[in-house]
């Protein structure tokens, strides 16, 4: 199994080097060069198995000769093991045929921990067996940093910074990311909004210098790693509806567009997906792309879905490459012009986009009305996140098909929002009971690449 940019001019990659390297050297996403698929008969063998057999099944096919597969085995087994549900993603019921899948029984409350867990795993074996050091940066409107925190604290062979937008996370997230007391990690908040934090992210990789230097590495969505692992959770959960046999559709609350990206792998792998709909709160750019109005950004606007307050939708890349026939070239070109401001999307490349993707808005008046409506009718506690889904999945879902609405953080990572729509304030599980009264140590720094660079290579004593 090799990858390829989504620009065309890097150099194809085996998985362990796609999942060390990041983002790639002509600036795209690496994706697989083919999506491998599974049979009827493999998809429905996964009825009844556990979460870790069915991450064994789906994503044994993207790795080559990476691990062997007992290794493989055994870094499944450690990244779920600590998952505080048995079913490590299980579904409970909204609505008759409408189904929450619960993706934040994980160690930091939310869907990132089912890939981050994972890639600490691999990493620390890939890096241990070649005795090398890398310095992970990351950039996170909240959730991917507190997850990658988590997962590389305290390891001997990565630091690990995470660029936050200053002031635009909740205080649960930010105190998950500046209170781990570990050398390694890094907290530094910017001056700026999420699009900020992942462009300036992007220059440092596209900078070869500081890049090669501090060998570099990522674990945001721009490593394909970060994808493949989010693939699982679609087979597992439709495969308890029953699929193969029978389709189920899926409802994706979106921003960077990893996780509705890993919805549309699974669908090409062979699982029976009918719809696969992304949902938006107010920073709805892709719902206004995919209704035919091109990828235009305007100005962040921050919302009490913070996670999702993004207008640089970075794996929107990946599924333009796919929809306009795998032409690095046309992405190359439209990424540029999406610098000058954005772009519009051909007739045939936007009809490729909207066989697989619809697509939906929450305003913060609707998601806030879904949370309190979901309490009352189901006993379910949303986070905002997953309310805008919620909200969405009901607008789009039919009587026949299924469906899935991800329910991607745990309500007590937003307490301040739950509480406000609903009345009740979700509390911290016990683990996280002190989480208040520790202490935080972050660095500001501003939204500038100089600055940045400077920061990194001190703290790293270079
Ligand atoms: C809680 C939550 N929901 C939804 C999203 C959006 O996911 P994606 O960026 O993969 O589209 C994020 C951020 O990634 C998030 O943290
Ligand atoms: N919502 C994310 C933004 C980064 O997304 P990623 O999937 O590319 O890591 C966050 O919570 O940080």
């Amino acid at each position: 199994m090799r990858y390829i940019s989504t620009r065309g001019k890097a150099p194809a990659l085996s998985f362990e080097d796609t999942m060390l390297t990041g983002l790639a050297r002509d600036g795209g996403l690496y994706v697989p060069e083919e999506i491998p698929t599974l049979t009827p008969a493999q998809i429905a063998a996964m009825a009844g198995q556990s979460y870790e057999e069915t991450a064994f099944s789906v994503m044994r096919p993207f790795i080559g000769d990476t691990f062997t597969d007992e290794e493989f085995r055994e870094l499944i087994a450690n990244a779920y093991g600590g998952f505080g549900h048995a079913a490590r993603a299980p579904l409970v019921q909204l609505a008759p045929n409408h189904f929450l899948l619960e993706l934040f029984h994980g160690p930091t409350l939310a869907f990132k921990d089912f890939a981050m867990q994972l890639i600490g795993q691999m990493f620390q074996k890939a890096l241990g067996r070649k005795d090398a050091r890398v310095t992970i940066v990351g950039a996170t409107s909240g959730d991917t940093g507190s997850a990658a925190i988590e997962a590389f604290r305290g390891l001997d062979n990565v630091d690990v910074f995470i660029l936050y937008p200053h002031g635009r996370v909740s205080d649960v997230q930010r105190r998950q990311m500046t209170t781990p007391a570990e050398s390694n990690v890094h907290a530094l908040a910017i001056d700026g909004d999420f699009d900020d934090c992942q462009a300036r992210l992007k220059d440092m990789f596209n900078d070869f210098e500081f890049r090669d230097t501090v060998k570099l590495a990522g674990v945001n969505s721009i490593n394909w790693g970060r994808v493949l692992a989010q693939v699982v959770y679609y087979f597992s959960s439709a495969v308890s509806l029953g699929a193969p046999e029978r389709e189920i559709s899926f409802t994706v609350p979106t921003g960077n567009f990893g996780d509705i990206f890993a919805g549309y792998i699974a669908k090409r792998m062979g699982l029976p997906i009918k719809d696969l709909v992304v949902a938006t709160n107010q920073n709805d750019i892709l719902d206004r792309c995919l209704k035919g109005q091109g990828y235009h950004k305007g100005m962040v606007e921050p919302s009490i879905s913070p996670s999702m307050d993004i207008q640089v939708s970075s794996n929107f890349e990946r599924a333009l490459f796919d929809a306009y026939g795998r032409d690095g070239n046309a992405v190359a070109q439209l990424m540029d012009e999406l610098g000058q401001g954005g772009f519009d999307i051909s007739q045939g490349a936007m009809q490729v986009l909207q066989d697989i993707y619809s697509s939906g808005r929450a305003t913060e008046e609707e998601t806030n009305a879904t949370i309190a409506q979901a309490l009352k009718t189901s006993g379910e506690l949303l986070c905002p996140h997953s309310a805008v889904g919620v909200k969405v999945a009901q607008e789009k879902r039919e009587e026949a098909t299924p469906m899935i609405t991800l329910a991607t953080a745990h309500p007590a990572k937003f307490p301040d929002a739950v509480e406000a729509a609903s009345g009740i304030r979700p509390p911290l599980p016990p683990r996280m009971a002190d989480l208040f009264d520790r202490e935080e140590r972050v660095t500001r720094v501003a939204n500038d690449l100089d600055a940045l660079k400077t920061h990194i290579k001190g703290a790293l004593g270079l």
